[in-house]
């Protein structure tokens, strides 16, 4: 991580498990969010505020099922910020990403990697110079998104996170969009090697994720019909 021209920040939303993102270029001032949550955008806004920040997007990596998005409040906090989502999530954002797309933040470049089967609309942001990934819910540490809800497709899955995340340098750092057991970050190396469900071949990965049977999240029933309108209620 070259800390010379990033700022960079990690928060936790405990509700959901979720982390969000402060990135921000360090010469230009010029900063990003990625994955707020509405129930800490305030938190966030403020931390914002404190470090000197202008910003300028806020990026979503999908539409979330289980918490709702700060990005329609952080709107309001900072009037000139973009929400931005894929070109492929079906939902509403000021901005929609196609597969490859960059963003100039300050002096730091993020490309929308397109990352689908947790969601047809997921998507990857990498930051190549710094040699980091924000992953979303395609690739969890040791984990990976579920895949039996909004268009869930495990071959997908399966496909887009080698083809457009474990195809990364090794060195890369991999930030996720939750964690359920405290751990904060990976990298390529580590999940191409100790990953149990992505080192599976495909056709065993497919049948392990039809037999997780995990339990809805809690606040899909409301999370989800205010994702699709950028976190609106
Ligand atoms: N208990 C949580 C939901 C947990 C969950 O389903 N997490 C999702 C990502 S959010 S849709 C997931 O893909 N998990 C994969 C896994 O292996 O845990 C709640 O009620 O919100």
């Amino acid at each position: 991580m070259n800390t010379s021209t990033l700022v960079f920040r990690q928060l936790f939303e405990k509700t959901s498990s979720t982390y969000t993102y402060i990135i921000g270029c360090a010469v230009t001032r010029k900063a990003a969010i990625i994955d707020p949550v509405l129930e800490t955008a305030e938190r966030d806004a403020k931390l914002i505020d404190q470090l000197g920040l202008e910003l300028e997007f806020g990026l979503n990596t999908h539409v979330h099922a289980d918490h709702i998005t700060g990005t329609a409040t952080l709107s309001k906090i900072f009037p000139s910020m973009r929400a931005c989502l894929s070109d492929k999530s079906g939902a509403k954002a000021d901005r929609l990403l196609a597969n490859g797309e960059m963003l100039r933040i300050g002096k730091l470049e993020v490309q929308c990697r397109h990352t689908p089967g947790h969601t047809d609309g997921c998507c990857s942001y990498v930051l190549s110079s710094e040699g980091i990934v924000f992953t979303g819910d395609a690739l969890l540490f040791r984990g990976c998104g579920r895949t039996d809800f909004q268009q869930g497709d495990a071959g997908r899955l399966y496909d887009s996170v080698w083809k457009e995340i474990l195809s990364l340098p090794d060195h890369c750092t991999l930030f996720p969009a939750h964690d359920y057991n405290g751990h904060m970050s990976s990298t390529v190396r580590e999940e191409k090697q100790f990953n149990p469900r992505l080192t599976l071949p495909k056709a065993d990965f497919i049948e392990f994720m039809a037999n997780l049977n995990l339990a809805y999240p809690k606040q899909i029933d409301r999370a989800l019909p205010a994702n699709l309108k950028n976190g609106e209620l």
